[in-house]
């Protein structure tokens, strides 16, 4: 058996570990779902040793499954769920408290008290590319200092550890040796200065916290140390981590300014290079990184959905509609195309280009025909519009995308995916892999370790699978786009 290089993917509803050759083939792959915890309207929290034993199981079975053995593994990527806030005691590892999940609200009042203030909302955003706004990670570690008994404290006493989810898997694998994330993860954090790559000494004062707290970044492709044998059976690397989307965007081959991703997970994120400079979105998209290699970064625009997957998971869990997300095709599928029903999923507030972390979701233009098909329709609808709305946003901001890139685990849905293209008027291309994200983070580690030397390498595996081409008439597209915005105007609680 030759090399191989791990890839764990840790996501927002469950943790994979997949094992590819060194040449980009998947040789097995172990998922794990675990559990949300939603305490309260608009909070969703994970607890870190569910996160941290889903990733420990997937490693272990897909070394098992596979028989391949740890000292066979040349390198580790660890790509994930961004922005998911954890602190920790240093001496002990244990959480102070739960992982405040990307998708929690509870953050909304604080950020709108740092709102009023215009001045420090501008620098926010030309430091760190993003918009106030309780996704990211500055509010979630105030909160857990300002409402867990004696954390100040203890972060003032430089007892405790920030971190994403990457850092805390990385602490965890090298048994609290490395404290460490990468400029992507950094750059989600609202903390991280995009033109000095280092966290941003103001920010930090304005959120009162530490800056003991606060992890070393290196690049995506960098020695982040190593995972301690006793886990695996073998002392192995760990050389990348980078976040979810970003590395979708790698496993995309999006490596030319002007390329665009979308990947349906849990959300939605579209993602498109710009090349070397950092641009400003006049239309409320997030200037985020792609990647940072060899010090230099490449920088990137985001639209950020929070409920994609998700919208699905409800209509399964909440509403028992369908009894798994696959059948969600067939009910669509039989829906009366004729309907105008709309389904907002706005349930914990509407991310980009809206950032309206107040508005709730809506179901719209009910009849008396209206049936499970048709809200099952209107769900997976409303992912296609949202996309529409991003891509709105991007070519207003001068990115007229040609096609559209996708991944994820929503792509696999052939109705979605055409709806899509219908959607949006131009052509959507599926990568082969549905895995685009833990590919992507295995050729970072497979560039650490010398198996490819440039990205150029990497663009020339990339693999198209189906295409999916725009069919709908432009008066037909455009009615039930047009139906959408007046259901989105009919929730929203705060100006955009
Ligand atoms: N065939 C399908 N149709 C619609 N949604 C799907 C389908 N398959 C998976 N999903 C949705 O995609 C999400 C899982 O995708 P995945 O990429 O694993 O997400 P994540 O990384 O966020 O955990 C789930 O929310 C699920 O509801
Ligand atoms: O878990 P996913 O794949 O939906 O990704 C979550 C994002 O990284 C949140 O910003």
């Amino acid at each position: 058996m030759s090399d191989c290089i791990l890839a764990i993917d840790q996501g927002t509803t469950s943790s994979r570990a997949i094992l590819f050759s060194t040449t980009g083939e998947c040789l097995g792959s172990a998922q794990q779902e675990f559990p949300q915890h939603f305490p309260h309207d608009g909070w969703v929290e994970h607890q870190p040793e569910q996160i941290w034993d889903s990733v420990y199981n997937t490693v272990k079975q897909v070394i098992e499954q596979t028989g391949i053995d740890a000292t066979r593994i040349i390198s580790t990527g660890i790509t994930n769920q961004r922005e998911t806030t954890l602190i920790w005691d240093r001496a002990t590892g244990e959480a102070v408290y739960p992982a405040i999940v990307w998708q929690d609200r509870r953050t909304s009042d604080m950020c709108h008290a740092y709102s009023t203030d215009e001045e420090f909302v501008h620098y926010v955003q030309q430091a760190t590319g993003l918009l106030l706004d309780p996704y990211f990670s500055a509010t979630k570690i105030r909160w857990i200092l300002d409402n867990v008994d004696g954390a100040r404290t203890r972060a003032e006493r430089g007892e405790l550890a920030f971190g994403t989810v990457d850092t805390y898997l990385l602490w965890r694998l090298t048994d609290g040796k490395r404290h460490a994330t990468d400029a992507t993860n950094a750059s989600r954090t609202m903390l991280f200065n995009l033109h000095q790559q280092c966290w941003d000494p103001r920010i930090l004062s304005e959120f009162d916290i530490p800056a003991s707290l606060l992890p070393d970044v290196l690049d995506n492709a960098a020695e982040f140390g190593q995972i301690a044998p006793h886990w695996f059976g073998a002392a192995i690397p760990v050389q990348a981590m980078a976040g979810d989307q970003q590395a979708a965007l790698v496993g995309q081959a999006c490596f030319s300014p002007g390329m665009v991703k979308s990947t349906y997970g849990t959300g939605c994120f579209m993602i498109a290079n710009t090349g070397d400079q950092p641009v400003q979105s006049q239309h409320r998209l997030l200037t985020t990184l792609g990647y940072r290699l060899n010090g230099k970064p490449t920088y990137a625009l985001e639209g950020s959905i929070f409920m994609a997957g998700a919208t699905v998971q409800w209509l399964r869990d909440g509403l028992k509609l369908i009894a798994s997300a696959e059948q969600s095709e067939a009910l669509a599928k039989a829906a009366n195309t004729e309907s105008n029903v709309y389904l907002v999923p706005a349930f914990t507030g509407l991310g980009a280009p809206y950032w309206d972390p107040d508005a709730r979701g809506a179901l719209l233009g009910l009849t008396r025909d209206t049936g499970i098909n048709e809200i099952v329709a209107a769900g997976l609808q409303s992912v296609c519009y949202q996309t529409r709305d991003l891509l709105e946003a991007m070519n207003a901001d001068g990115l007229l995308a040609s096609c559209l890139r996708v991944d994820g685990g929503m792509s696999n849905n052939q109705w979605v995916m055409a709806y899509l293209a219908d959607t949006l008027g131009i052509q959507v291309q599926r990568s082969q892999t549905s895995e685009t994200t833990a590919l992507g983070v295995a050729y970072l580690a497979a560039l650490q370790a010398g198996v490819f030397n440039t990205l150029e390498e990497i663009a020339e595996r990339w693999q198209q699978g189906q295409t999916f081409e725009p069919r709908l008439s432009e008066q037909a597209r455009e009615k039930a786009y047009d139906g959408w915005r007046q259901a989105i105007d009919r929730i929203k609680v705060g100006s955009d």
